[in-house]
């Protein structure tokens, strides 16, 4: 059975639940109004205390009562709240507290990601603290521009630093604001100014053509006789004015034309006509759903584990050797070469640009017309022992660019750090459904990727060129955006050492076999046991979808989660199971066709229900990599191999021989090659984060995948009661129950594959149960009802 949670167990656990320390919908709604309210209140009284805080201020020194009268729009209560905060405390910036106070109950109160907050209340309090002082530069003591804390701040800060150290110490404080919390770098600051000279100029521009116009107008009305007479000065007398005259007639021409088109348009528009909108017609399955959703909400699949966190990003190295430094002596230098070597061989450049990446740089070169793309293909050698450097890769030309690529590695590689592209943006921020960080590009951009899209990946490379790095990076990928009830892993490892980290982290995401102790799979006879235990998870997966009506993984969750699939009739969340094979050579020389069967089967057909499969492989050769694998993975990754075979049998091109090692990759799904940087991820950080999530509480046991029966195992047709399968009293009652005798019945009620139910139909037809084949139809059940079924069985022994 995919999934035995057994429900009874459950049910008292619930009974001692630790108290809920989070706010009920209720009490978000009290909170979050009264923080609205009290933000309004703050800022109500704070603008009022400019016209009425002088008045105020005897009462203010006075004991508060309720005789004392105040001028404040909030009377006594605002006017001490002022007080405090604008003339004792941070003066004018005290508005930002309102601002802050009033954001706190938006949040509360819509239930807003509370981190956010935090950063809102840390970088308000920065601001204020920054503008007290700085209003506390031009303010006198008790003044309420700076407040007392800005004053006082701004007075101690120059007797130590001075006039110009706290000026330079307030502009320092300001980049640092900027930078951190709106990401701002010089390159920012640069564009700002030019974007601004750009404006001006366009203005200018804009300014010269307004000055044109009445001259277009005026010709506009005879264009055409006007255009014949301005066209005969023109030839005779070329200015510039004239010219810009006859264009400017053209375009009224144009303008013309398209006016009188409109028009027509108008007269057929008078008729309006009204349109109705239909309702859509909900079935009756539908409005059930809908009811059970208004009731209990969204069927939510990570609730077993609502609490489980994430593993947290400072889990991951940071390395000294990160970002790029720009080398212009090494820039220069190559570039030279380049041009000389192309000059050699009398090949003109007409311009020359280049993109530094972590590990390689790209110039990008323009040939002066006329030159032949191949003439500079076959220079790879020459362009290579000139710059005496290894792995130059040369790409003419560069898809979807009319420009010649020239890869060179960089004399001081940097590492992507797997930190690095974890946090970048494009991955936090991914939509995707099963999202992978690879690396980075050439253009130092992240490389994200969707395994679900792919849909399976190949990866090959020599050994030590970062496969198993690279293995380490994907699996990362998903720990750090999947929860453990949305994706599993199946892991062969027969190397017995590159995956066991993964060990910990069992009864969160790994998937196993009912009888295997071990959830990674080291014994290759027990590969191919799950791999056709997979196959029947994949057969059975398209029997719930074929009965929901959906065509893929993706649907089906959804609607389970809208609650419109019926959970007795077998439907339950299925999440995504990625398998991933490292070494698949050595499986292949072990097991050969018994391996090859089913994978080519699950890559074939395992998309749509989210089966996903992950192959390494160290010998890219193609009595391994084969035409059938290789036809069903449209996605692959060479890491360095050895020779330009290997290449071609990964990639079905050169490249892969010419990369420098150390996770420098080319990544195909299709056609183009893209030159990846390997994310690095250690050894230590992986176990960090296999500590981490396993240290949290998990499910009872491992995701367990359908048993399998080897064909081996499997009973014989002249049945010996003793041989018969574990499962053919369950068959046998549920064959007469439904007095059907159908393998599909069996498959969907029994969870089982195809093979074993087709082989307990058998029994039960040797057992006097079910009637013979008849073709197409069902067999006839020979028993009548369950009490005649135990008499029936009873006989036998
Ligand atoms: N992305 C990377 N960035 C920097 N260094 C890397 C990267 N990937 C791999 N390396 C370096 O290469 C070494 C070997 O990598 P890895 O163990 O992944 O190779 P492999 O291809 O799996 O080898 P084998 O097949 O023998 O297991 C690593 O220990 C590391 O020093």
């Amino acid at each position: 059975m995919a999934k035995s949670k057994p429900k009874a167990k459950k049910a008292p656990r619930k009974k001692f639940k630790k108290p809920n320390l989070k706010l009920s919908s209720q009490q978000k709604l009290v909170l979050g109004s009264f923080l609205i309210i009290l933000g309004i209140i703050l800022c109500i009284a704070f603008i009022s205390f400019f016209f009425t805080g002088k008045a105020d201020q005897s009462v203010i020194n006075s004991l508060p009562s309720r005789k004392s009268e105040t001028q404040n729009w909030i009377s006594q209560f605002g006017a001490w709240l002022s007080h405090f905060f604008i003339q004792r405390g941070f003066g004018i910036a005290s508005f930002i507290y309102s601002g802050l106070i009033f954001l706190s109950g938006v949040y509360v109160l819509m239930d807003i990601n509370k981190a956010k907050l935090r950063k809102h209340w840390f970088w308000g309090i920065f601001i204020i603290i920054w503008a007290s002082i700085l209003l506390g530069f031009f303010s006198k003591k008790n003044d309420i521009l700076g407040g007392t804390v800005g004053y006082e701040l701004n007075t101690y800060l120059q007797d130590y630093i001075g006039k110009i150290g706290t000026s330079l110490l307030l502009l320092f404080g300001l980049i640092t604001y900027l930078a951190i919390r709106f990401k701002f770098t010089f390159e920012s600051f640069k564009n700002i100014f030019k974007s601004a000279k750009k404006d001006i100029k366009n203005e200018f521009s804009e300014l010269k053509n307004d000055l044109v116009v009445p001259i277009d107008n005026n010709l506009s009305e005879e264009a055409e006789a006007i255009k014949s007479t301005i066209e005969v000065p023109l030839e005779n007398n070329k200015t510039p004015v004239k010219k810009e005259v006859k264009v400017k007639a053209d375009v009224s021409i144009a303008t013309l034309e398209v006016k009188v088109a409109q028009e027509e348009e108008e007269d057929l528009s008078i008729l309006e006509m009204e349109v109705k909108e239909v309702p859509e017609e909900q079935s009756e399955t539908d409005n059930l759903a809908n009811k059970l959703v208004e009731d209990f909400g969204q069927f939510d699949p990570t609730l077993e584990l609502a609490k489980f966190q994430f593993p947290t990003l400072d889990l991951l190295k940071k390395y000294d050797t990160e970002g790029i430094t720009i080398n212009q002596e090494e820039l220069e230098e190559n570039k030279n070469k380049i041009v000389e070597t192309l000059n050699n061989y009398k090949i003109g450049i007409s311009s020359i640009k280049a993109t530094i990446g972590p590990t390689v740089t790209l110039y990008e070169i323009v040939p002066e017309a006329g030159v032949r793309i191949s003439k500079i293909k076959n220079l790879e050698d020459d362009i290579a022992l000139s710059l005496s450097a290894l792995g130059i890769r040369i790409i003419a030309p560069i898809p979807g660019k009319g420009t010649i690529g020239i890869e060179v590695p960089n004399n001081n590689s940097t590492i992507v750090s797997m930190r690095s592209v974890i946090a970048s943006k494009k991955f936090q921020t991914s939509d995707m459904l099963l999202p992978i960080a690879l690396g980075k590009t050439i253009s130092n951009e992240t490389f994200v990727v969707d395994l679900a899209k792919m849909p399976h990946l190949l990866m090959a490379g020599a050994t030590g060129q970062g496969k198993s790095v690279g293995l380490n990076a994907v699996l990362t990928s998903l720990l750090y955006k999947k929860h453990p009830a949305e994706v599993k892993f199946v892991l062969v490892d027969p190397k017995k050492v590159e995956l066991t980290l993964f060990n910990k982290i069992e009864r969160h995401y790994l998937a196993k076999l009912p009888d295997s102790e071990d959830a990674i799979i080291t014994d290759n006879t027990k590969v191919i046991n799950t791999l056709n235990s997979l196959c029947i998870e994949m057969d059975n997966r398209y029997e719930l979808l074929k009965n929901a009506l959906c065509r893929n993984l993706a649907e089906y969750n959804a609607k389970f989660k809208a609650r419109k699939l019926n959970p007795n009739d077998g439907h339950q969340f299925l999440p995504y199971i990625v398998l991933v094979v490292d070494e698949f050579a050595d499986l292949i020389m072990t097991a050969g066709k018994e391996v090859e069967t089913p994978i080519a089967r699950l890559a074939q057909l395992a998309r749509a229900i989210g089966i996903h499969l992950i192959i390494a492989t160290q010998r890219p050769s193609v009595n391994v990599i084969t035409g059938i694998i290789k036809a069903n993975f449209p996605a692959r990754i060479a890491f360095r191999v050895t020779s330009k075979i290997d290449s071609r049998t990964i990639l079905d091109g050169s490249g892969a021989d010419q990369l420098i090692g150390r996770g420098d990759m080319l990544y195909t799904q299709g056609n183009d090659l893209i030159r990846v940087q390997c994310a690095f991820v250690d050894t230590p950080e992986v176990e960090k984060i296999t500590d981490f999530i396993g240290s949290q509480k998990a499910y009872p046991e491992a995701y367990l995948l359908p048993e399998y029966v080897g064909e081996e195992s499997g009973t014989s047709l002249d049945i010996d009661i003793s041989d018969r399968d574990k499962l053919f009293k369950d068959a046998a009652i549920v064959i007469v129950t439904a007095q059907q005798g159908s393998a599909s019945l069996l498959q969907r009620k029994l969870k089982l594959g195809y093979n074993r139910a087709g082989r307990l139909i058998d029994q039960l037809e040797a057992a006097g149960i079910v009637g013979p084949f008849e073709g197409s139809k069902a067999r006839q059940v020979l028993v009548p009802d369950l009490i005649a079924l135990d008499q029936h069985l009873e006989n036998e022994i």
